[in-house]
């Protein structure tokens, strides 16, 4: 039976990686797939992981419609036996509701591979429509840390360092790189707003002041 796998994480915590390796391994065994994503930090049309790999993919946009995008290369021969979808969380409800369909009328199964919440802990509604129709869930197990070594479960972004809570809900971008960057935190420093370098500064001050 055919399957749709939501598999998610905090942003840096292999997701890519895995969604690359899964393509390499059902491949491998012959089976035949496509791979899509929308806005990954290297660039349209492509997957990127930090470990290194960067390959070339179908770029999602508002006008994707999978189920007439994979039932027009089925009608003309092509076989399709897998999807792999990264950057989930940014594909549309209705995105993920053609790919629930390819599942279970096409028996296609999908792996898509995405963040849960953004950086105000709110669901991207691509994500929570995964979470609402997937067969399966998996939570990648590789864990990310918060800078205080604790599981890090929610993600923030940052401005010189400092957390934000103010902004558009999709801005591309990477883990601690760049003006406007990202950081992996646990849920009490998230809720705390405090950074890596919130704590470090704190700890400054108090060293200074006693
Ligand atoms: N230099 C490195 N050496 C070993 N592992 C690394 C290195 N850089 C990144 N990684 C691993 O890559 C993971 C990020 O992989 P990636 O697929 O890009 O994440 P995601 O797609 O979830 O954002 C990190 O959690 C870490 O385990
Ligand atoms: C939290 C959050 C993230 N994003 C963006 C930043 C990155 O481009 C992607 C996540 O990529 P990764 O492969 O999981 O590292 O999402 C965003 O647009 N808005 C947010 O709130």
């Amino acid at each position: 039976m055919a399957e749709l796998v939501f598999f998610s994480g905090t942003m840096d915590s292999g997701k890519s990686t895995l969604a690359l390796q899964t393509d390499h391994n059902y491949r491998a065994r012959g089976r035949a797939g496509l791979i899509f994503s929308r806005g990954d930090r290297a660039g349209q049309a492509r997957v990127s992981s930090r470990l290194g790999l960067d390959v070339a993919a179908h770029e999602v946009t508002d006008d994707t419609d999978f189920w007439a995008e994979i039932s027009s290369r089925r009608s003309s021969g092509e076989a399709v036996d897998y999807l792999v979808c990264d950057e989930a969380q940014f594909y549309s409800p209705e995105q993920v509701e053609q790919l629930a369909r390819l599942v279970d009328e096409m028996e296609i199964d999908i792996f898509a591979f995405g963040i849960t919440t953004d950086f105000r802990t709110r669901l991207f509604p691509g994500s929570a429509r995964l979470i609402e129709l997937a067969d399966r869930i998996d939570v990648l197990q590789v864990q990310s840390l918060c800078w205080c070594g604790a599981r890090a479960t929610l993600n923030a972004r940052t401005v010189d360092g400092l957390m934000v809570t103010e902004g558009e809900q999709v801005v591309i971008g990477d883990v601690g790189r760049g003006e406007v960057a990202y950081e992996v935190l646990c849920r009490r420093h998230h809720m705390r707003r405090m950074t890596a370098l919130t704590a470090r500064r704190r700890s400054a001050d108090e060293s200074l002041w006693g």
